[in-house]
């Protein structure tokens, strides 16, 4: 199978968790994208009453265009599950998001979420988190001063861009990748990154996700974070 099989795969499986009634969360990216195709077809021919959330204005419009329900965040009172995308995983079930430029609303969501659930291809399962640009989102304004602090701290930065342009984010943001390599301590980098006026959110999703959906060449392999014991 290929890399987009895989997603098609763990798409169609993360579907079944939706149940009728239910309040979802849609993540953001190629993997979340054949997902909601998926649940489109679902509440069309199950006529499923859900509402959803959404992390970005791209996701919004698939899901209403496929006919799903979609509500702003602040209509909606608590999310049953949000099902997400994810750039790389760790054993112990940090990840690295935002390669789609999603982080923030996907992390808002996600922490408003009783449940959240990252669905990928087995690629994206690492021994360490850093291969994968960390993504960084932060204010326009004065951002070159907090580039060069991210220089000077020897981690690498490059702004994403979009063409010619500056990436700007759904919340009209940059986004700074960081080049790290290997992130021996995620919860010292995220708090540090947290400290810094100017960013907005990281890329850093630690103690969040409860269970991931892995396609690999042998099927899919539901990991749960209780597992981790
Ligand atoms: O900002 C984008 C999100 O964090 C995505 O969920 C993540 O980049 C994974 O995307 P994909 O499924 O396209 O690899």
């Amino acid at each position: 199978m290929d890399q987009n099989e895989l997603k098609q795969l763990v798409g169609d499986e993360a579907v079944k968790h939706i149940k009728d009634g239910m309040i979802v969360g849609l993540g953001s990216g190629s993997t979340v994208k054949l997902m909601v195709d998926s649940l489109g077809k679902r509440v069309k021919n199950e006529q499923m009453n859900i509402v959803c959330a959404s992390t970005s204005k791209r996701t919004a419009k698939q899901a209403q265009d496929l006919g799903i329900i979609v509500k702003p965040l602040d209509e909606i009172d608590q999310i049953d599950l949000t099902i997400d995308g994810a750039d790389e995983i760790s054993k112990d079930f940090d990840g690295i998001k935002g390669g789609g430029a999603a982080l923030l609303w996907e992390k808002i969501v996600a922490t408003n979420s009783k449940k959240d659930l990252w669905i990928v291809d087995e690629s994206k399962m690492v021994d360490k988190l850093g291969k994968f640009p960390l993504p960084v989102e932060v204010i326009p304004f004065g951002s070159s001063h907090l580039f060069e602090r991210f220089e000077k701290m020897g981690y690498k930065p490059t702004y994403r861009m979009n063409g010619d342009s500056m990436l700007r984010t759904d919340s009209d943001n940059y986004i700074i990748d960081l080049h790290l390599g290997e992130i021996d301590q995620p919860n010292e980098l995220a708090d540090q990154l947290s400290n810094m006026t100017g960013v907005v959110e990281h890329g850093l999703f630690l103690n969040i996700v409860n269970t991931v959906i892995v396609g690999t060449q042998h099927g899919i392999k539901t990991l749960s974070r209780e597992d981790l014991g």
